[in-house]
């Protein structure tokens, strides 16, 4: 493809804990090209702007080697960029801004490995990588801890005495530079102020929840790293301290790091399935009662999120689960039907962008993550051209 890279250019690499999603925007934010590998360990698939075919890829290495590889198959090496702009999971108490990449936020980023172990590790790997392959390539970091630094105090502490709070065992939040772009798209999607009060669920292989006031995140499920709140793809949320000391003392911490993380979930509920739309084409008992256990925390987890915020005037359903599984979406709005939400059963099954009917008093959203944009836009300040 021509016209698609070029020296103004930006490349974003987004490394989650399932899938890496790669973007080429231009100077003025257009995308101009965007790329997926999916299914990390298991079945999956490659898609480069148009082209698109099942993969394998065992780990997240060989999914970044063969998205770099179908960008240079179109014309785009890695040097032909202006610049690189990275989502970095954890960015702890020091790194809240976006940065350039520099030997001090690489230490940084590093430091914040054992926070967020399914993210972090990858997300330092694409940046390391790029370097190896164009030592002179600008490159920009943004955090997805950022947005919520607009918690309250109150939100962000666990009940521990100070020294242990001074070690940085604090509740930072995740999926911020998706919440952050959501609370810039709604407005334009909906012909619409944007709602006081909104619940955001950011529902993929990691699963958060975000009361948003005012534009301002308030309280968030997610704490201290991205295990907690949600049932997810492969992790626990929410578990009693104790309970996990028992593990560690039984089982060693390594292995209890392993089952909290990446055994457990949908993924551990199911025998084996952490994809949810395999578990809803799946339909066996244990892969339903997997769905409901996801959907019924999520209702549980909003109820908190929506004390925060002190009612509900919106919600918006983002991530890769929120945006394609209308079951999943149906069987969450129901458990929040007190509050008065109503869906419209056709726009949902259909995935429209408008889901509530005529007489909910509450509207919900179908809002695409564009985690991606965020980032570009934030290279682009950093570089000077914001
Ligand atoms: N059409 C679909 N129906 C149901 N679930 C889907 C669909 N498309 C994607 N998903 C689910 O979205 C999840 C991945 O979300 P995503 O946000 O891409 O993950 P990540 O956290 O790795 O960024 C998986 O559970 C996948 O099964
Ligand atoms: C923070 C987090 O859980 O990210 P992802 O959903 O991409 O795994
Ligand atoms: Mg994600």
């Amino acid at each position: 493809m021509t016209g698609t890279g070029g020296e103004d250019a930006i490349l974003v690499l987004n490394a989650g804990s399932s899938s890496i999603k790669c973007a080429v925007f231009g100077g003025d934010l257009t995308e101009r090209l965007g790329g997926m590998a999916d299914g990390i360990g298991g079945e999956g698939s490659l898609k480069v702007g148009d082209t698109r075919h099942k993969a394998r890829f065992a780990n997240h290495e060989e999914a970044l080697a063969a998205l770099l590889e179908g960008l240079a198959a179109q014309g785009l090496s890695v040097e032909s960029f202006r610049a690189a702009g990275h989502r970095v999971v954890h960015g702890g108490t020091e790194l809240t801004r976006p940065a350039l990449v520099t030997d001090d936020v690489l230490a940084g980023i590093r430091r914040c490995v054992p926070l967020a172990p399914l993210h972090n590790p990858h997300n330092l790997a694409a940046i390391e990588t790029l370097a190896r392959l164009a030592p002179d390539l600008p490159q920009c970091a943004s955090f997805d801890t950022g947005f919520h630094a607009s918690n309250p105090e109150v939100a962000r502490r666990y009940a521990l005495p100070a020294d242990i709070e001074a070690r940085g065992i604090r509740r930072y939040g995740f999926h911020g530079l998706s919440y952050a772009s959501l609370v810039r798209s709604l407005p334009e999607v909906s012909g619409e102020v944007l709602p006081k009060r909104l619940l955001a669920l950011h529902l993929g292989n990691g699963a958060s929840i975000c009361a948003i006031r005012d534009g301002q995140s308030v309280a968030t499920t997610m704490g201290y790293s991205p295990l907690e709140g949600l049932t997810m793809g492969t992790r626990t949320g929410s578990i009693d301290g104790n309970a996990v000391l028992r593990l560690a003392g039984e089982d060693g911490i390594d292995a209890t790091h392993r089952r909290l993380n990446k055994e457990s979930g949908l993924w551990g509920l199911s025998g084996g399935i952490s994809d949810m739309r395999a578990l809803l084409e799946d339909g066996g008992d244990r892969a339903r009662f997997a769905v409901e256990h996801f959907c019924y925390w999520a209702v549980r987890h909003s109820g908190s999120m929506i004390a925060a915020m002190e009612g509900l005037d919106a919600v918006a359903f983002t991530g890769g689960i929120g945006e394609n599984a209308a079951p999943v979406r149906q069987r969450i709005a129901e458990g929040l039907g007190w509050l008065g939400l109503k869906l419209d059963p056709e726009a949902n099954d259909k995935g429209h962008t408008k889901l509530h009917s005529e007489g909910s008093n509450v509207a919900c959203w179908i809002i695409e993550a564009q985690e991606e944009r965020r980032i570009a836009a934030d290279a682009l300040d950093l570089l000077g051209d914001g």
